[in-house]
Order: structure tokens, then sequence, then C-alpha cells
């Protein structure tokens, strides 16, 4: 546990998706094992899917994502970890004074629910706090069902409140647009600000899940905070994986294309993930960067996410207490 109290009552868990324990084929195996047979990221017959994901995927995948994860893995481990782990100690010396005890796990890999939970131990009240601020049932319905496995053996479960989402909320668009404000004073404002969100499955969005229309809410509040102008900026989906139809239009194709009108310089951001990644490190950070430029475009800036920024810390411990004092007094 970071920085608890001998029995605080209150704890708060911080839950992101999880990466493999080493950058190696065998662990990324076992990762990628686990996370593609969760029936919320991908929605098949287990019949019809398994023998593509034991037979095609976990066979072909874990060696080239090894060597992306080894291209962005620190002396302190995965960057999503680290980061993560991170927020959880900056927001413990936020929030342990006031007697919330704050630990955090991963959807998938380790430190898990039970891990997390455990850290918690004693706490009357939990609140558990999925870090991806615009909802789907791909990543917060995860987390729900690890949270339902994880207190399966409890014999007495705490008072539970689970965040769904944060993509409106002030704290977080004034953090974002903080951020890009800082970036800008320190490197000069690109011509275009790309905002670019981790992809989904069409279909998933067209059986009611709400993660499109809280992206575009956010980029929308993130732009006017900015005073940008609708040519100055576009959202963007990132990360599409398989064959089906993912949420369009896709940040290479958009990179792609403005590279090829000649822009001097783009700035690329990525507001659904509060900490850097795999995704935002490896694929816009360097792969952006090599398809804008590869395309004609010029100079290529990615801005990094909130991470432990003392603005988005402070934040999200006001997040945390509005929540703490609502209806789990
Ligand atoms: C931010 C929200 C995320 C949504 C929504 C999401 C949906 C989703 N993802 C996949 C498949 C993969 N995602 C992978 C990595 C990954 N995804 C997110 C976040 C969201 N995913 C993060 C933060 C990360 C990075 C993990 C890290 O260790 O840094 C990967 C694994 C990496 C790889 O092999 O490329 C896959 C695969 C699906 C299918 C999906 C929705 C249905
Ligand atoms: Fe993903
Ligand atoms: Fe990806």
């Amino acid at each position: 546990m970071v920085g608890a109290r001998v029995n605080p009552r209150s704890g708060v868990l911080l839950v992101n998706l999880g990466s493999p324990a080493a950058p190696t084929p065998a662990a990324v195996r076992r990762y990628l094992k686990q996370f593609l047979s969760d029936r919320r990221v991908v929605n098949l017959p287990p019949l019809l899917w398994q023998p593509i994901l034991r037979g095609i995927v976990l066979t072909t995948r874990p060696r080239r994502s090894a060597r992306l994860y080894k291209s962005v893995w620190t002396a302190e481990g995965a960057p999503l970890v680290v980061n993560t782990r991170r927020q959880a100690a900056g927001l413990a010396t936020r929030l342990t004074g006031q007697g919330v005890a704050v630990a955090f796990a991963m959807s998938y890999g380790a430190p898990s629910l039970a891990q997390g939970l455990a850290q918690l131990a004693g706490c009357e009240r939990v609140l558990v706090l999925p870090m991806f601020p615009q909802h789907s049932a791909s990543t917060q319905g995860a987390v729900f069902d690890a949270l339902a496995a994880a207190l399966r053996p409890a014999m007495r479960l705490p008072t539970l409140r689970f965040v769904a989402d944060f993509h409106d909320h002030p704290g977080y668009i004034d953090a974002l647009a903080a951020s890009v404000r800082a970036h800008w004073a320190v490197h000069g404002r690109g011509d275009r600000l790309l905002m670019s969100f981790h992809g989904l499955p069409q279909r998933n969005v067209d059986r009611g899940d709400p993660y499109a229309g809280q992206c575009a809410r956010t980029a929308r509040l993130l732009a006017d905070a900015l005073d940008l102008k609708d040519d100055q900026w576009q959202l963007a989906y990132q990360s599409r994986f398989g064959k089906a139809r993912w949420l369009e239009p896709a940040t290479d194709a958009t990179l792609r294309a403005w590279g090829a009108q000649g822009l001097a310089r783009v700035d690329v951001v990525c507001p659904g993930f509060v900490a850097d990644c795999l995704e935002t490190l490896e694929e816009i950070a360097s792969g952006g960067q090599r398809i804008f430029q590869a395309a004609g475009g010029g100079q290529f800036r990615y801005i990094a996410s909130l991470n432990d920024s003392p603005a988005w810390l402070d934040a999200l411990a006001d997040l945390l207490r509005a929540q703490l004092a609502g209806d789990c007094q």
C-alpha cells in the first residue's frame, strides 16, 4: 500500500489495463492470452475465437509485440505500470492525511485486482477508479468483472463505489488543456492538433457502447478550452486490432493524409490515455511520426500523457474526495 494509515476507513483503488511481466515473447503471450480471452474485449463465441486466438494470434503477435514492448521498457518496468504506480504514490501523499489509503491494480497481469484489494484490507469503503476517462464496456466492464471475481472469496464485502467515467470532468479537461499549453510554450504551436483516442470495433458502438460519444465530447471540450477553431484540430482513433470495422477516422490514415498535404508541424495528444504506455510511446510517438514524415510531413510532436503531473494529481484528488464525500459516508 502506498502510505496508508494503520487502519484507514476508506480506500481508493486505481485500475488500469495492465502490461506483460517482461518484454519477452513468452510473457507477452501469457498477457495477451488473458487479455484477449476476455469476452468484454473480444466478444466472439469461444468455440470460434479460441482456435483463432491460440492458433494464429498467440503464435504470431507475441514476438512482434515483445519487440515493441522492449523499445519502450524502462529500468523500473512497463511504462503503464510505472506511471500508474507513480500516480498512486502521488495521490497517497494528497489523501493519506485524510484517512484515505491508495492502491493500484491492473485488469490483466500484475498487480491483479485481488492483490490491489489486499492492500486495502480493513477499509470499510472502497472507491474503484478505472483509469479510462471515456466509458467502454471493453475497459470499465472488464474492471467490474475482475473486481467481482476478486471479491468472490470475501466473507465481508466493503461498501463499494465504482466511477463509471470522467470524460467531461472539469479537472481532467483543465489538466489536459494545461499540458497542451505547457507543450506549446516550450516547443511552439503546431499547425494542427490531432487528438488520438484508442479505437473500438464499430459494432460495439452500434450495440450501445457510449465510448465514441464520450471521446467526441472530451475532444470538443478540450478544443474549446484551447480556443481552437474547427480547422485547427481533429479527433482520430488508433490501435485497430483484427479484421472487423473499427471507429473512424483512423489515426494512421489521418497522419498519412496530413503528411501528404505537406503540413510543416503537427502536435498529437492522446486524451484517452492518462498514463503513457505502449500505445502512446511506441504507436504514436514513434510510429505516428514515421508515418507522418514518410508521407511528406515536417515536424511531429507527441504531447505526453498526464502521468503524475502535479496539476493532474491535484485534479484527480479533488475528483476522488468528491466521490468519497458522496453517498459513501
Ligand atoms: C484507453 C482505452 C482502451 C480501450 C477502449 C481499449 C480497447 C481494446 N484494446 C484491444 C486490443 C489491444 N489493446 C492493447 C493495448 C492497450 N490497450 C489500452 C487501452 C484500451 N484498449 C492500453 C492502455 C494498452 C497498452 C498496454 C500496455 O502494456 O502499455 C493490446 C496489446 C498490445 C499489443 O499487442 O499491441 C491489444 C491487443 C481491443 C481488441 C479493444 C476493444 C475491444
Ligand atoms: Fe487496447
Ligand atoms: Fe496497439
